[in-house]
C-alpha cells in the first residue's frame, strides 16, 4: 500500500518571516490529518527556520534542488549534507524549471539522485513533456527517456523509495490541468517503464505524483486514479488554506 504524498513546492517565494507564518498556520490546519504524508519545500534560506517550527508536527520538509558533491569549491551551490543537516527528508530533483533555466540534464539529475540516496535523502524526481512534445505525440518517449536517464545505475532497493512527479510542462502555473484520465495514463506508463527497468514489485512501491495547476477543486479527481499517489503543488501551496484543502481532500 503506497502512502499518498501531498508536497508543496514553494519555488522562489517567501522570506523567512513569511515562511514561518505559512507553516505555523498550515500545521494547525492539518494537525488531525492521517494517512497522507505532507511535505513542504521552501527556498533554501527558510529551510532551517521552517524545520524548527515543524519540529513537533507531522509535516516534513524537502529542498527544491541540491548539488551532488558533499562539499567543495562550488560557489552558490548547496550540498546534500547541508540539506540533511537542517532536517530535510526529501529533495526535488530535475524540476522542469531547473531543466529549462539552469541547464539540468538527465545526466546531472542522475548524479544528484545517486548523491541524494547516498546521503539518506529521498529524491522527488520530476519528469514531463513540453506542449510541442505532447502535440507531436512524444509524451511517452519523453518521460521514458527522462526516467531511464535519471535512474541509470540506481539499484532497485533505492528506486522503491523514490518519489516521481509527473509534471506536464504546459500545465505548470498555467491553470491548465491534464485531465484525470490523461494524467493517469502517463503515470501508469511511467510505472510500466520502472517495471521494465526493475521488477513489477519495485514499480508498485514507487510513489508517483501528478503536478501542474493542482488546486483544491481538482485534487479529488486526480486522487481517484489508481496510479496517482499524490500531488506536487506549486502556486496553491503558497497559501495555508488552499494547501490544507488539498491535503484534506479525503476528509472534506
Ligand atoms: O512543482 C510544482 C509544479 O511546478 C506545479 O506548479 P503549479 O501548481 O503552480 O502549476
Amino acid at each position: 500500500m503506497r502512502v499518498p504524498i501531498i508536497a508543496g513546492n514553494w519555488k522562489m517565494f517567501k522570506t523567512v518571516e513569511e515562511a514561518i507564518a505559512l507553516v505555523s498556520e498550515l500545521s494547525k490546519k492539518v494537525q488531525d490529518v492521517e494517512g497522507v504524508e505532507i511535505v513542504v519545500c521552501p527556498p533554501f534560506t527558510a529551510l532551517d527556520a521552517v524545520n524548527e517550527v515543524l519540529n513537533d508536527s507531522q509535516i516534513v520538509t524537502g529542498a527544491q534542488n541540491m548539488f551532488w558533491a558533499k562539499e567543495g569549491a562550488y560557489t552558490g551551490e548547496v550540498s546534500p549534507v547541508m540539506i540533511k543537516n537542517v532536517g530535510c527528508k526529501y529533495v526535488i530533483l530535475g524540476h522542469s524549471e531547473r531543466r529549462e533555466y539552469f541547464g539540468e540534464t538527465d545526466e546531472t539529475i542522475n548524479k544528484k539522485i545517486k548523491s541524494a540516496f547516498e546521503h539518506a535523502l529521498i529524491p522527488i524526481l520530476c519528469v514531463g513533456e513540453k506542449l510541442e512534445q505532447r502535440e507531436a505525440g512524444l509524451t511517452e518517449q519523453v518521460v521514458r527517456t527522462q526516467t531511464e536517464g535519471a535512474l541509470a545505475g540506481i539499484p532497485a532497493g533505492q528506486v522503491s523509495q523514490l518519489v516521481i512527479a509527473y509534471e506536464p510542462v504546459w500545465a505548470i502555473g498555467t491553470g491548465k490541468t491534464a485531465s484525470d484520465e490523461d494524467a493517469q495514463k502517463v503515470v501508469a506508463y511511467i510505472r510500466k517503464v520502472i517495471a521494465e527497468l526493475y521488477e513489477a514489485d519495485t514499480a508498485q512501491q514507487v510513489r508517483i505524483l501528478y503536478g501542474g495547476s493542482v488546486k483544491p477543486e481538482n485534487i479529488a479527481g486526480l486522487m481517484k486514479q489508481p496510479d496517482i499517489d499524490g500531488a506536487l503543488v506549486g502556486g496553491a501551496s503558497l497559501d495555508a488554506e488552499s494547501f490544507a484543502r488539498i491535503v484534506r481532500f479525503k476528509w472534506r
